[in-house]
C-alpha cells in the first residue's frame, strides 16, 4: 500500500489514456489505484501494464468505477462526452477531484458537468499545455488591440482518428479571441463553410479543421487585414505534453474546494 495520492485514469487503452497510466504509475508524487475502460473492451480483467504491452503494474482494468474512486483523490478522463458525464457523477458522490480532458462536449454535457461540481473539484480543458494556455493571454490582448477590420480565423489539424470538430483548443482560442473583441463566440462564429457562403461576415470569428495522418495537435490564428496578416500559433509533438499537464492539474485540483476550474487556474496565470 502506498501513502501517495491515489488517481484513477480511465480510457486507458487510448492514445491519452495509455499515455497518462505509464506517468502516473512512474510518478514520485501519486500512485495509480485505477485504470477504467468500457464495459465491452477486451483489456477488462487485465492488468493494464500487461495489456499495454509492458510488465504488470498491479493494476486490473475495470469497467465499474465506484470502487476505485473511492480508493482515489483524483480521476483523469480523457474518454467522450458520454463517459464523461458519467464519472463526473461518480465523480461527485465520492469527493474526488476530476480532471476532464475530453472535448466534444455539448451545452447539455457541460451543464451536467456544472452541477457535479457543486460537489467536486473539476478542471476542465480542451488543452492541457503550458504553451498553448499562454497563447490565450496572447490571443485575447491581439484580438483586444485590432478592431474588425482583422479577420480571425482558427486553424486546426489533427490525426485521422480524432472524432470531433472543431477542435477543444480552436474553441478555446476562440473564446480568448472573442473575449478580447468584447463579443459572444456562439453568436459570432463561422462553422465549416461549403457552397455559395456569401461573402465573409464582418467581424466574425471563422474556424477550419483539417484530419489526416498521425498529427498530435496544430492551432492557428490569424488576423488577417488589408495589407498583412499576423498569425499566432501552436504545434504539439508530443502527446505527454498534455499527461503531463493533466498531472499536474490533479495534484493541484486534489486540495482545491468544489467548483469549476481551468489551466489559467492551475498555471496561475
Ligand atoms: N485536453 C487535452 O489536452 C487533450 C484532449 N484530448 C481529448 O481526449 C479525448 C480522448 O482522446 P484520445 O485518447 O485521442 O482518444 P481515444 O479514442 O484513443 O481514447 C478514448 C478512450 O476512451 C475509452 N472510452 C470510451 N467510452 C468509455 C467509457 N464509457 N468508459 C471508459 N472508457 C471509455 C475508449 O475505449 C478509448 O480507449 C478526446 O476527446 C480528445 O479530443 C486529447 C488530447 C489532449
Ligand atoms: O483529439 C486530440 O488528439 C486532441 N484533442 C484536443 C483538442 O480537441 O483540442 C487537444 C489536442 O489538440 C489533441
Amino acid at each position: 500500500m502506498s501513502d501517495l495520492p491515489g488517481v484513477v485514469v480511465t480510457g486507458v487503452s487510448g492514445r491519452m489514456g495509455q499515455m497518462l497510466v505509464r506517468m502516473v504509475a512512474e510518478s514520485e508524487r501519486v500512485h495509480l489505484t485505477g485504470a477504467i475502460e468500457r464495459p465491452d473492451h477486451p483489456w477488462v480483467g487485465r492488468d493494464v501494464g500487461e495489456a499495454m504491452g509492458g510488465a504488470g503494474l498491479g493494476v486490473t482494468v475495470e469497467s465499474d468505477p465506484l470502487e476505485s474512486f473511492a480508493r482515489a483523490r483524483a480521476v483523469i478522463d480523457f474518454t467522450a462526452p458520454a463517459a464523461t458525464v458519467e464519472y463526473a457523477g461518480y465523480a461527485a458522490q465520492a469527493r474526488l477531484a476530476h480532471i476532464i480532458g475530453t472535448t466534444g462536449l455539448s451545452d447539455t454535457d457541460l451543464a451536467a458537468i456544472s452541477a457535479a461540481a457543486r460537489h467536486a473539484a473539476i478542471m476542465r480543458a480542451g488543452n492541457m499545455s503550458l504553451g498553448l494556455n499562454m497563447l490565450l493571454g496572447v490571443v485575447r490582448q491581439v484580438a483586444a488591440s485590432l478592431d474588425d477590420s482583422y479577420d480571425i480565423e482558427i486553424v486546426e489539424a489533427h490525426h485521422r482518428h480524432k472524432v470531433d470538430a472543431p477542435s477543444g483548443t480552436a474553441l478555446m482560442l476562440g473564446e480568448a479571441a472573442a473575449e478580447g473583441r468584447g463579443i459572444s463566440l456562439s453568436a459570432m462564429s463561422d462553422r465549416g463553410r461549403d457552397g455559395l457562403t456569401g461573402a465573409r461576415e464582418p467581424g466574425h470569428i471563422g474556424f477550419a479543421a483539417v484530419r489526416g495522418g498521425d498529427i498530435i495537435g496544430s492551432h492557428q490564428v490569424i488576423f488577417a487585414g488589408d495589407g498583412e496578416r499576423i498569425t499566432l500559433s501552436h504545434d504539439a509533438s508530443d502527446r505527454s505534453l498534455f499527461a503531463r499537464g493533466a498531472l499536474r492539474a490533479a495534484l493541484w485540483a486534489m486540495d482545491q474546494k468544489p467548483g469549476e476550474y481551468d489551466m489559467s487556474d492551475v498555471l496561475g496565470l
